[in-house]
């Protein structure tokens, strides 16, 4: 599994819109998240663009968390895809929401650099599942996430909204 395969959003959720890694928005970031070699770590790779600036010549947090954010749950539907022995895209879908969102900056990220996102899950995949996550600019460590995702029917999810 290289990045030069389909990633696991384009595999699981072709038509997905969320504004971070849905391959059907029009506009939005269009995170890509792949296994690594490895078989324990799934690995995001994306360069922000200019726009998403905080400060002169460094990267706005906020992009940072959305990177974490999406990148963290796919981690978490992929080993649970994997966890059920099949592959993203078989059905029926595993869909996980943020419950919580862990994330430590720790050093300034700079912009116009190509950021590493590095994932795994820590302890056990089910229900509630702790996704840790690293975010790098070359070999200078980040930002680090430590967050949770929880496993949901998003029928009831939808009614939930609504109601
Ligand atoms: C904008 C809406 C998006 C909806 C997305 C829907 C589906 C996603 C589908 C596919 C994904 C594809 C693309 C999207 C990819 C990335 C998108 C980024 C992710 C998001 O952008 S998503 C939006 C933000 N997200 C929410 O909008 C969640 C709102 N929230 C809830 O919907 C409930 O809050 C829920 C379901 C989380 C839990 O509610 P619940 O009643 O079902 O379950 P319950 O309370 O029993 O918790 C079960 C176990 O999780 C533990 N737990 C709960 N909350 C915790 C917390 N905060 N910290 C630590 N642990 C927590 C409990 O302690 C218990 O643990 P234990 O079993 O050990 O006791």
């Amino acid at each position: 599994m290289t990045s030069d395969s389909p990633a696991i959003q384009d595999l699981a959720h072709a038509e997905g819109i969320c504004y971070g890694c849905g391959p059907a928005h029009p506009t939005g970031l269009h995170i890509k998240s792949h296994w690594h070699e490895d078989g324990v770590h799934v690995v995001a790779r994306f360069t922000p663009s200019d726009e998403f600036v905080g400060w002169p010549g460094l990267l706005y947090g906020g992009l940072l968390a959305m990177l974490v954010d999406c990148h963290s749950n796919w981690t978490a539907m992929a080993y649970h895809y994997r966890a059920q022995g099949r592959a993203p895209g078989t059905l029926p879908a595993i869909h996980c929401v943020t419950a919580h969102l862990g994330l430590d900056y720790v050093k300034p990220t700079p912009l116009g650099r190509a950021l590493t996102l590095t994932a795994r899950v820590e302890g056990e995949v089910a229900r509630k599942t702790r996704v840790l996550c690293e975010v790098h600019a070359g070999d200078v460590l980040t930002a680090r996430g430590d967050s949770i995702f929880v496993q949901v029917d998003v029928d009831k999810l939808g009614s939930a909204a609504q109601a």
